[in-house]
């Protein structure tokens, strides 16, 4: 199989990342394909969101699954993996991931232990999502090192001035040196406040800024209290609050992701022939 795997970054806490997340993977699972979601972030909400309220009484999580293969100790096959009734696998954090970011400074091969680990499962799902953690640190290395794509949340009710710039130098940085497959699929608007035009105009701002180089996605995710409530259910917007516009959004979001990986294998099978 040919796996995607989607790095879902922004350095900004709180734009939307994990609820992207956890939303997009089941829209996936609802299209047909098999995912796993990867909590790289060691505040666990990812984790949380989907069910398991205390990460650090897990018996397994992402640090023990990087830990082994730092220190190249086997891992049993689905090792630590949860199922979530909603059909998504997830491969839990808690604040141990923590120390990982530590340890990896004076690891070999640090920026890749990460894309090791999702070697050993590549086979068994289409897509693989990370939850990446509000900061550009070895973690965040790690995710982009190991993916393919790159989703960018911004939250559309500040302009997103210096801190894309920064997100962007670090995308291409380890796109030239460790990881060329990566490519962004785009920029997300999350949070939307339709009463008002904001987000029309830093949609506008991005095309005009980005535009050339960066996709921003015809998608918005509506801002909606709804979605706010997901996290404390352990449910994913579709299971919650299926006619919900945030519900739509995400549905839509899936379709786009979709359609982008298969007009990329057109252009590659194109190249081929
Ligand atoms: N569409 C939405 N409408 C309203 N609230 C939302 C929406 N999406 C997410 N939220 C809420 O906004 C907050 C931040 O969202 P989320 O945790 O997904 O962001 P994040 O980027 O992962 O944050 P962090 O950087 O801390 O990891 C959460 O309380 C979440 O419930
Ligand atoms: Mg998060």
């Amino acid at each position: 199989m040919n796996t995607q795997i989607i790095a879902i970054a922004n350095q900004k806490g709180g734009v939307g990342k994990t609820t992207t997340c956890a939303n997009l993977g089941i829209g996936l699972v609802q299209a047909g394909k098999k995912v796993l979601l990867i909590d790289g972030d060691p505040q666990g909400s990812l984790t949380i969101s989907l069910g398991h309220p205390q990460p650090d009484k897990l018996p397994f999580t992402l640090s023990d699954a990087m830990g082994r293969i730092l220190m190249d100790e086997p891992l049993r096959p689905g090792e630590g993996i949860l199922h979530h009734p909603e059909g998504v696998d997830l491969m839990p954090a808690d604040i141990q991931l923590s120390g990982m970011e530590v340890s990896l400074v004076n690891a070999m091969s640090r920026e890749t232990i990460l894309r090791q680990y999702l070697d050993t499962l590549k086979g068994q799902y289409s897509h693989i999502l990370i939850d990446c953690q509000p900061s550009l640190g070895m973690l965040t290395v790690n995710a982009l090192a190991a993916a393919n794509r790159v989703i960018i949340p911004v939250q559309a009710e500040y302009l997103p001035a210096k801190g894309l710039e920064q997100l962007l130098q670090t995308i291409n940085k380890v796109k030239r040196q460790i990881n060329p497959k990566l490519q962004i699929d785009g920029i997300l608007l999350t949070m939307v406040d339709n009463r008002t035009n904001f987000a029309k105009e830093i949609a506008a701002l991005l095309r005009e800024t980005y535009g050339s180089k960066i996709k921003v996605f015809g998608t918005e995710i509506p801002h909606s209290v709804r979605a706010k409530e997901i996290s404390a259910e352990g449910k994913s917007i579709f299971a919650h609050d299926p006619n919900g516009k945030v519900a739509e959004g995400y549905k839509n979001l899936t379709q786009e992701v979709i359609k982008l990986e298969k007009q990329r294998e057109k252009s590659r099978a194109g190249s081929i022939r």
